[in-house]
C-alpha cells in the first residue's frame, strides 16, 4: 500500500523570465517501510520535489497535480492543515543540520518546541522522556540534551536531526543529501543508522542524493531524475546492473572510484537544459549518444519493461 503518491505533479518556480519547470509532470509512489532513492545531477529537481512535498518552497511556487498522503492531497490543502502534517506525518532531514537545530536553543528545548507544535498539552517532563528515548536510538547519551547543537560534532548533529525528525513518529521521512557534508566514515555510520531506524519504525523514506553508490545500497527502488522528469524507475539491483535509460547508463559510468562528493560527469558531455525553456522532445536528447530523429520532436511516454519504468524512445513504439 502506498503511503505517499504523486500523480501528474508539476512544481514550477515563478520568475521574471517565466516559469522554471523544476518538477514537470511526474508520477511517484512509495510504500510503507520502503526506501526510495531519488538521484540525478545537480539542478534536476530533486530538492524541489522533496521540499515541495512539505510545501516549504517560496510562496509564489506553482503546484499542479496530486501529492497524496493517506488519501489527502497536499497540492490543494490549506497552510493550516499542511502545518499539522509537516513534522508529524512527514519528517525532513536536511544536508545541513543547522537548518533544523537552532543554535541558540538547547537540544531539549528544540525537541520540546517541536513536540508542543503537534501535542500542545505535552509537559516538559514528558517531552524530556520522549527526547531521551529517541536520542538513545540514534546513539546520543540522553544527558547531552542539556547542550547546544554547536557543542556537537558534525556527525552527532546529523544524528540529533534524525532524532528530531523521528520524535513525532512520521509516516514518511524525506532525507535530502543526509550525508553529503560528512566525512566518509561518518557517512557510512549515518547510512547504517538510517537503515536500522527505518526497519525498527517501519517508516518510509525518500532518500535524495546525487550519489548513486549511496542509494544503490540503501534503497529498495531508485528513481532517476533528469531536467524535471523521472526518466527511469526500477528496483535498485535492476537499475544498478541493468540500467535502461542512456542517462542512467552514463550516470552509473560516472560514479567515481574514490569516494568524493561531487560527481564528475566526464562521461556525459554537455549540460542539463535550461528549465525555463526545456527541449520539446526528450529532455536528454541534446546529450544522448543514441538519439534518433523522433527524440528531438516528441516527448517519450513512460513505458514498462522488465518491471522497470523508462521514459525513452529506444523502448517505445513510435506512433507519430
Ligand atoms: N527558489 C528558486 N527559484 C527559482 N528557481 C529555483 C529555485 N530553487 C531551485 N530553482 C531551480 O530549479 C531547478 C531544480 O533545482 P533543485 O535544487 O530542485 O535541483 P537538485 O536536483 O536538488 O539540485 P542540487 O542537488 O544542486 O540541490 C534548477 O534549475 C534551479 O536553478
Amino acid at each position: 500500500m502506498s503511503v505517499f503518491e504523486a500523480r501528474g505533479l508539476k512544481i514550477y518556480y515563478k520568475t521574471k523570465r517565466g516559469y522554471i519547470k523544476a518538477v514537470d509532470n511526474i508520477n511517484f509512489s512509495i510504500e510503507k517501510g520502503q526506501v526510495v532513492g531519488l538521484v540525478g545531477e545537480s539542478g534536476c529537481g530533486k530538492s524541489t520535489f522533496g521540499q515541495g512535498i512539505l510545501k516549504i518552497l517560496p510562496p509564489t511556487t506553482f503546484y499542479n497535480g496530486v501529492m497524496e498522503i493517506e488519501g489527502k492531497n497536499l497540492v490543494t490543502m490549506g497552510e493550516e492543515d499542511i502545518r499539522k502534517i509537516r513534522g508529524k506525518k512527514i519528517g525532513m532531514i536536511f544536508q545541513d543540520p543547522m537548518t533544523s537545530l537552532n543554535p541558540i536553543m538547547k537540544i531539549e528545548k528544540i525537541f520540546y518546541e517541536t513536540l508542543k507544535t503537534h501535542e500542545p498539552d505535552i509537559t516538559l517532563e514528558e517531552a524530556r522522556e520522549r527526547t531521551a528515548r529517541v536520542l538513545e536510538k540514534v546513539g546520543i547519551k540522553p544527558e547531552r540534551m542539556k547542550e547546544y547543537s554547536f557543542q556537537f560534532s558534525g556527525g552527532m548533529r546529523q544524528r540529533a536531526m534524525i532524532a528530531l525528525s523521528l520524535v513525532l513518529n512520521p509516516t514518511l521521512v524525506i532525507a535530502d543529501e543526509p550525508t553529503t557534508s560528512l566525512d566518509v566514515i561518518v557517512q557510512a555510520q549515518i547510512m547504517e543508522l538510517l537503515n536500522e531506524l527505518r526497519r525498527e519504525y517501519d517508516m518510509s523514506m525518500i532518500l535524495i542524493t546525487h550519489d548513486l553508490g549511496v542509494v544503490a545500497e540503501a534503497a529498495d527502488k531508485i528513481c532517476v531524475m533528469y531536467a524535471g522528469h523521472i526518466i527511469e524507475e526500477a528496483k535498485s539491483e535492476e537499475l544498478y546492473y541493468a540500467p535502461k535509460h542512456p542517462y542512467t547508463q552514463l550516470l552509473l559510468k560516472s560514479i567515481p572510484n574514490t569516494n568524493i562528493n561531487d560527481l564528475d560527469l566526464k562521461y556525459i558531455p554537455g549540460s542539463p537544459p535550461d528549465l525555463l525553456n526545456p527541449p520539446k522532445g526528450c529532455r536528454f536528447a541534446p546529450r544522448c549518444p543514441f538519439k534518433k530523429e523522433i527524440c528531438e520532436l516528441k516527448e517519450p511516454k513512460v513505458v514498462e519493461i522488465d518491471g522497470s519504468k523508462v521514459k525513452c524512445w529506444l523502448y517505445s513504439e513510435v506512433k507519430v
